[in-house]
């Protein structure tokens, strides 16, 4: 490459440049830096370091008058002075200069018409092979004449020494700038900075060419029906969508335009705390060479321990897409026939299946609620509700109401069917009940897909107003609708209540005098 290109950037004596290096070249490195471990299976193990997850309270955009006005500023989307940035891209640019360097070109967006070029500059080989698991690899052809839309500088091994003068929330650094099409990382090494940063830059441009951008798996079936899976972190999109009957497009970042939905990215990154063979045969065997386990306990014989969450309970795997065999190729595929909305509702109180109706279906989008277990000491079990609008607020610059107004259309549109599926805690809350089965939630999700869950009886529950079928496969009628699934009726209720009165909390934000996304009337009604 010209090192011009790397100089224009701020960064001086640039060392040997390993640019766009093949995945055998990359394990070399990694190996010859002692970066990462190899294991059994053929994939490499890597510590991500003091950070195993991302740090979305360290993320900020830069804030320039009058521009970028379209960012809806908040404590998702912080701003960052041009001054502060400007000094903190000098730090970056310090770090990065006078060091061997990985440049590793990669397009954002399977669709010709959306996608991006991104360069992603770093010191640290593993990091080079994350962006090549997960974004999309041009060819060596497109590498030829590759120019990048947004650059992002990854000097992870520095942080800011003068975060509390600047006001900032900590030594940690994930900042973009949308009009300079640029953004530096310094403090943290996790590499989900990388994949979820240029996804909440899609969530910016595509939304302003008035296309949807999407927190959600796609898979599609033989007879060419494509299915979204939306849902917050934990609650099923890489594990369901990952289905041999159904080609898959993607695990977690879509786009959807007049032609139809695409993947941005090129690969998965699964989540492998308890990975069972059994259950996820196709993510198991995605583990091969290539592969990038994180934060994995593994012996001597490099032997993963799967069961093992001492370093982390995010646990995680990156692959190429190839490594699922049923993978669309193109990674596009039409309108979608039906959508699932994923909840991990560890409350034990949402139905395992219900049937929205088009204002449910706005509502339950709006409101993008999950549930997580808490803390992991010992004799806490009480959940903790999350609501992340779009399913993805940590994620979207611009306010969540234009997804809602994109997605609203396409659904009028394309006449799509709407279902929320929970996939957490049933016969009781977390502590006292269990989690939904893989194989339940599989049962639900297939009578939705193959469309028999329409010759289903329905009753409607209390409360909530959830249309849910009365009988289901081989799911007990128990399961199904929750209040039957709990020992303890009255305790059914008053957790119900609870959660109930949390979501009516939530949803005030979208009550404001003729907002024209008040649904609240298709939301929980307390008696
Ligand atoms: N009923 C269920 N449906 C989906 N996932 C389940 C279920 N029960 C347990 N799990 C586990 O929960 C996790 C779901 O995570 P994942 O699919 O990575 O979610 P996401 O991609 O939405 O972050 C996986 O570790 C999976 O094994
Ligand atoms: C990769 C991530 O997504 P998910 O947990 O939804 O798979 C992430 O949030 O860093
Ligand atoms: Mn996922």
């Amino acid at each position: 490459m010209d090192i011009k290109e790397l100089e224009d950037l701020g960064l001086k004596s640039i060392g040997q440049v390993f640019h766009n290096l093949s995945y055998d070249e990359l394990h070399k490195h990694e190996l010859a830096n002692h970066e990462v471990e190899a294991t059994n299976q053929g994939a490499t193990a890597v510590d991500t370091g003091i950070f195993t997850g991302r740090s979305p309270m360290d993320k900020y955009f830069v804030e320039r008058d009058p521009s970028n006005k379209y960012i809806a500023w908040g404590d998702v989307n912080k701003p960052v002075s041009q001054d502060i940035f400007e000094e903190l891209y000098e730090v970056a640019c310090e770090q990065l200069s006078n060091k061997d360097l990985y440049v590793t070109d990669v397009f954002c967006g399977s669709s010709p018409a959306s996608k991006r070029s991104v360069r992603f500059v770093s010191e640290i080989a593993w990091q080079s092979h994350f962006v090549k698991n997960m974004f999309i690899r041009p060819t060596s052809a497109e590498l030829e004449v590759f120019k990048s839309d947004f650059t992002v500088l990854n000097a992870c091994k520095t942080v800011n020494d003068k975060w509390k003068e600047h006001g900032l929330n900590s030594e940690v650094f994930v900042m973009f700038d949308v009009e300079r099409n640029i953004a530096i990382i310094g403090g943290t090494y996790y590499g989900g900075e990388m994949k979820k940063g240029i996804f909440s830059m899609m969530n910016y441009w595509l939304p302003l060419e008035g296309k949807l951008s999407m927190h959600c798996s796609a898979n599609v079936g033989k007879d060419g029906d494509t299915a979204l899976f939306f849902g917050l972190s934990g609650t099923g999109k890489t594990t369901l969508s990952t289905d041999p009957n159904r080609a898959l497009i993607g695990d977690d970042e879509h786009g959807w335009d007049n032609h139809g939905v695409f993947n941005f990215e090129g690969g998965c990154y699964a989540k492998v705390i308890n990975l069972d063979p059994k259950s996820e045969p196709e993510i198991y065997s995605a583990i091969k060479k290539d592969a990038l386990l994180e934060n994995v306990v593994t012996n001597d014989d490099g032997e993963v321990d799967y069961d093992d969450g001492s370093k982390t309970e995010n646990t995680r795997v990156s692959y190429p897409i190839e490594h699922i065999p049923n993978h669309k190729q193109d990674l596009m595929a039409g309108h979608p026939k039906n959508i699932i909305f994923l909840t991990a509702d560890a409350f034990g109180v949402l139905p395992p299946v219900s049937k929205l109706t088009r204002e449910q279906a706005m509502y339950y989008f709006l409101s993008g609620y999950t549930a997580k277990v808490a803390g992991t000491e010992r004799g806490i079990t009480e959940p903790v509700a999350t609501f992340s609008a779009c399913f993805g607020e940590a994620f979207l610059p611009l306010h969540p109401t234009v997804y809602a107004k994109l997605l609203g259309e396409k659904i009028d549109k394309h006449g799509v069917n709407v279902y929320l599926v929970n996939t957490g805690w049933t016969g009781g809350k977390y502590g006292t009940g269990k989690r939904m089965s893989i194989k339940d939630t599989r049962e639900c999700i297939n009578s939705i897909l193959d469309g028999s869950i329409n010759n289903c009886e329905f009753e409607t529950t209390e409360v909530f107003g959830l249309n849910i079928p009365k009988t289901l496969g081989e799911i007990k009628p128990s399961v199904l609708n929750p209040k039957n699934a709990w020992k303890d009726t009255e305790e059914f209720n008053k957790t119900r209540n609870t959660l109930a009165n949390m979501f009516v909390e939530n949803f005030h934000k979208y009550q404001t005098e003729d907002s024209e996304f008040d649904y609240s009337a298709a939301g929980p009604k307390i008696k």
